[in-house]
């Protein structure tokens, strides 16, 4: 590995001491018999001079780099309020690796391109700062799972069988049967919880979604809780508690990547418990009130999920949904049978769901009464239903979807950017 020292790590302070560096030529300019190159590494961005006067190879090197050219560079610290980051590198060595003639991407490259050359794009230093906000996200999720009980667990991927109905498997050949990528891990957590009761797991989940909508890909990254003894509103408090945490310490660690996607913190900030809670019911009074046509016993699509984000300024649960519309795991509602015990979190500004979320039917006839009123086949779920058999507990669960999560936490105008390489529908390449 280089003996190297990061962009970042440049300060005016440090004038006079010699440095090398590695990375990508992300800027470069020519003024005079010097050429200003702005050098771009992981970190971020740091002006370098090559003077004429100063290394005559150097300078010549300089001259002939192309945007994106890779190269190790050696030089002396100076501090200077004009450039970039208040600090250049007079340089008078540099190494190039691999020097770029014309590099794709150009300044006004469409979306469509962009994607069509994603494994380009990743040079970008926004899209890096997604992907390390993403990461800190889930590095903040990891720290408070670990701190509040929770196991790890690593769920199949290979399944049998539909979680959120069977329109949007993809199915595929597995020797002489068939098989379905994960819908989500919900299914094999509940079977853990009876040895470590409180359980979760990040898998990619699969749906073929034909929707194109900005909150839908066909394969995304899957935060999935269950824990054993909880009901509705336990989980929904640990929901609320995951995600500020996550939100706040990526405040915390990530402000200046989130300060380039949006100036307004507001929102989250104002993601801390308690969460603000509202019934379908008063969901539907709400969107009626703004005149939504809606009736009570539809779904809230996305449109309508956006209108009603325009209520609060901090994410927010929407509970207590109508049985037909919810998934055939969820547990009906004792004190009102035409609902179950669901809740969806919904982020502001506009992103809606973020996270779905349910107390489980724990009762084996009922369960086996649900899986037929959808049309499923309880043999198909046998080991499923033997969870209810042998020491079946009060349980409850909810998955995030981290792509919708960076999505509303950077203000981007689609998942798809929130994710290294995007599958929708129309996209399966590069
Ligand atoms: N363990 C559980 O209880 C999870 C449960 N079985 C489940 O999959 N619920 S969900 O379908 O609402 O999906 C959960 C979240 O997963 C995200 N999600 C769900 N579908 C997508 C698509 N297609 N693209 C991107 N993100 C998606 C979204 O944030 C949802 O709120
Ligand atoms: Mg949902």
């Amino acid at each position: 590995m280089i003996d190297k020292v990061y962009c970042a790590d440049l300060r005016p302070d440090m004038e006079g001491k010699r440095v090398k560096l590695a990375g990508w030529v992300y800027r470069k300019r020519e003024v005079g018999k010097r050429v200003f190159i702005v050098l771009r590494d992981s970190s971020g961005i740091v002006q370098i001079v090559f003077a004429k006067d100063r290394s005559e190879e150097a300078y010549k090197a300089a001259k002939k780099l192309g945007i994106e050219s890779s190269v190790i560079i050696e030089g002396t610290v100076k501090a200077d309020p004009r450039a970039p980051t208040g600090v250049e590198v007079q340089a008078d060595v540099i190494e190039i690796i691999q020097n770029v003639d014309f590099f794709p991407i150009t300044k006004d490259a469409s979306e469509e391109f962009l994607l069509d050359v994603r494994h380009l794009h990743l040079h970008s230093p926004k899209v890096a700062s997604i992907m390390k906000v993403k990461a800190t996200l889930m590095q903040a999720a990891r720290e408070w799972l670990l701190q509040d009980g929770w196991y790890e667990v690593f769920p199949p991927i290979l399944v049998t069988g539909a979680v959120e109905g069977g329109a949007t498997l993809f199915k595929l050949k597995y020797f002489d049967k068939t098989a379905y990528l994960s819908q989500s891990a919900q299914l094999y957590l509940e079977a853990a919880i009876f040895g470590l009761e409180k359980v979760w797991s990040l898998t990619p989940s699969f749906r073929a979604e034909k929707s194109r909508t900005r909150r839908h890909l066909t394969e995304f990254w899957h935060l999935e809780l269950e824990a054993a003894w909880m009901d509705l509103w336990d989980i929904m408090k640990v929901e609320e508690e995951l995600v500020s945490y996550m939100v706040q310490r990526t405040l915390e660690l990530r402000r200046s990547d989130i300060e380039t996607f949006r100036k307004d913190l507001t929102t989250l900030k104002n993601a801390v418990p308690p969460f603000p809670r509202i019934s379908y019911d008063e969901a539907i009074d709400i969107l009626q009130s703004k005149g939504v046509q809606i009736e009570w016993g539809e779904d809230m699509g996305a449109d309508e999920e956006r209108i009603l984000t325009q209520e609060f300024e901090a994410p927010f649960f929407v509970y207590g949904y109508p049985k037909h519309i919810k998934a055939f795991y969820m547990k009906e509602d004792p004190e009102d049978p035409r609902k179950v015990l669901a809740a969806d979190m919904l982020a502001p500004e506009g992103y809606g769901e973020i996270i779905g979320g349910s107390q489980r039917e724990d009762d084996y006839d009922k369960l086996v009464e649900r899986i037929r009123e959808e049309g499923m086949k309880p043999e198909d779920y046998e080991w499923y239903l033997d969870l209810r058999k042998y020491g079946s507990v009060p349980h409850s669960g909810f998955g995030l979807g981290l792509e919708r999560l960076v999505a509303w936490v950077l203000k981007l105008d689609h998942v798809r950017w929130a994710t290294l390489f995007p599958r929708t529908p129309s996209r399966l390449y590069p």
